[in-house]
């Protein structure tokens, strides 16, 4: 079996090399011609795979019978066209969920630092509360952070099982023009939607731009086309007082410079890039890929992921919470690293060579659930803290 995989999936060798023989070729190169004898597909996010590609392929007589992208998010892909030509599809649904989560906390620990206000006395608007954002409602509201959450679909899903089953679950969801009413903070961690009764595409327009308080946070780290930029844009060069923290970005790799120069916290599209993260997307796709063609998939994601490079980090008394947290935090991830990097590589670069290039020489990044954190006698009163943030405490 010949597989073509996206030169940025880690382990690809170790994974797919046990099922067939693998052909590494740069995600942005892959097109139908790289896969005309190729029997499965490997993708990443950056990888079209729609009609027109699937049509040449198929014309072509190539023996494609799968394609996989070992990423959530999957509106690169024609799930539709794959299906009419009978290609199997598998995606890798929650595989980097608990690296977007750490990227949030650690960028509102970073405005919380900037701005001078505390975490705890911030309400948190969360849309979109699926892998990502459930994930993220369950660690702030474990961190005693009071959160509102908004998922139409899932509402209007959930209803209609309640009638059978009863209710539960659907406290504490609200419409977007509530949260936007009430919170402080907006993290959106939708899916893009284009069309239908709940479609994403500017789910953020200019209207609900406008709308948005000053000094709140508006963070992106679901996909790019749920915020209308230009309008971000004009607020933030007109007014100027609110603060965007955004990680994704319409026209990517090509990016609005001045809405990146804007931008409070501005990342290449790296909130899911813990080595965790992508390694259980390789995983997942692996497996599926292995299921598919009837062979056995032998590796366990433990058999991939080496050691942290800090496993164990002992905290003594004298710290604030906030700054405990911090610390803890950028021992694992920095979002302002990747900040720097991407202002320091568009401007060596150009921004789309720039872009791309962060995302593909990204450094090592764990996610904080790596770190053991030993706390002694007069650190103990932060146990609750911090593993509501997703660490692993010890308190012996
Ligand atoms: N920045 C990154 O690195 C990164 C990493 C992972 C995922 N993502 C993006 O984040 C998205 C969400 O990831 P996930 O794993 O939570 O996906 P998911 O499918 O588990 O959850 C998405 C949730 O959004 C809800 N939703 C859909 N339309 C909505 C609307 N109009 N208003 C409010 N909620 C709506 C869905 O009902 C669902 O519960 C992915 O689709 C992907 O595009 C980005
Ligand atoms: O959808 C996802 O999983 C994320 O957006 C993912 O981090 C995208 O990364 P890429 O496939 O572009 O490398």
């Amino acid at each position: 079996m010949k597989i073509v995989v996206d030169a940025n999936v880690p382990a690809a060798e170790a994974c797919f090399g046990t099922l067939g023989e693998v052909v590494r070729v740069p995600g942005r190169e892959i097109d139908a011609a790289t896969v005309l004898d190729a029997d499965a597909l490997v993708v990443r996010s950056i990888t079209r795979v729609d009609a027109a590609m699937i049509e040449e392929v198929k014309r072509s007589g190539s023996p494609l019978r799968f394609i996989g992208t070992c990423t959530i998010g999957t509106d690169h892909m024609d799930e539709q066209a794959l299906a009419d030509h009978g290609i199997a599809f598998a995606s890798a649904p929650g595989c980097n969920a608990e690296a977007v989560v750490d990227y949030v906390l650690a960028s509102l620990a970073t405005l919380a630092e900037r701005q001078d206000f505390r975490l705890a006395e911030r309400r948190v608007g969360i849309v979109g509360v699926g892998n990502v954002g459930g994930r993220l409602l369950g660690r702030l509201t474990a961190m005693g952070i009071e959160c509102l959450a908004c998922d139409p679909p899932r509402v209007e899903a959930e209803s209609i099982e309640e009638e059978r089953t009863g209710p539960e679950g659907l406290a504490g969801f609200h419409d977007l023009d509530t949260l936007i009413d009430e919170c402080d903070v907006l993290c959106l961690h939708t899916p893009l939607v284009s069309e239908g009764p709940h479609a994403t595409h500017h789910l953020l327009d200019a209207r609900r731009i406008a709308a948005l308080a000053p000094g709140m946070v508006l963070l992106n780290a679901g996909r790019g086309d749920c915020v209308d930029g230009r309008a971000l844009r004009q607020r933030l060069a007109g007014q100027g007082d609110i603060t965007a923290v955004l990680d994704v970005w319409e026209h990517e790799p090509a990016i609005d410079a001045a809405l990146a120069d804007l931008a409070g916290i501005a990342t290449p599209h790296v909130a899911g890039y813990s080595l965790d993260g992508k390694l259980r997307g390789t995983h997942q796709i692996y497996r599926a890929l292995a299921h598919h063609a009837g062979l056995p998939a032998r590796l366990t994601i433990n058999d991939l992921a080496p050691p942290p490079p800090v496993a164990r980090l002992v905290l003594d008394g004298g710290l604030s919470s906030e700054e405990a947290l911090r610390l803890c935090m950028r021992v694992v991830h920095d979002p302002r690293r990747d900040h720097d990097s991407l202002h320091r590589e568009a401007r060596r670069l150009g921004m789309a060579k720039g872009f791309d290039g962060c995302r593909t020489h990204y450094p090592l990044r764990r996610e904080f659930a790596s770190l053991e954190l030993s706390l002694r006698e007069g650190a103990l009163g932060l146990a609750p803290l911090l593993t509501g943030a997703g660490f692993r405490v010890a308190t012996d």
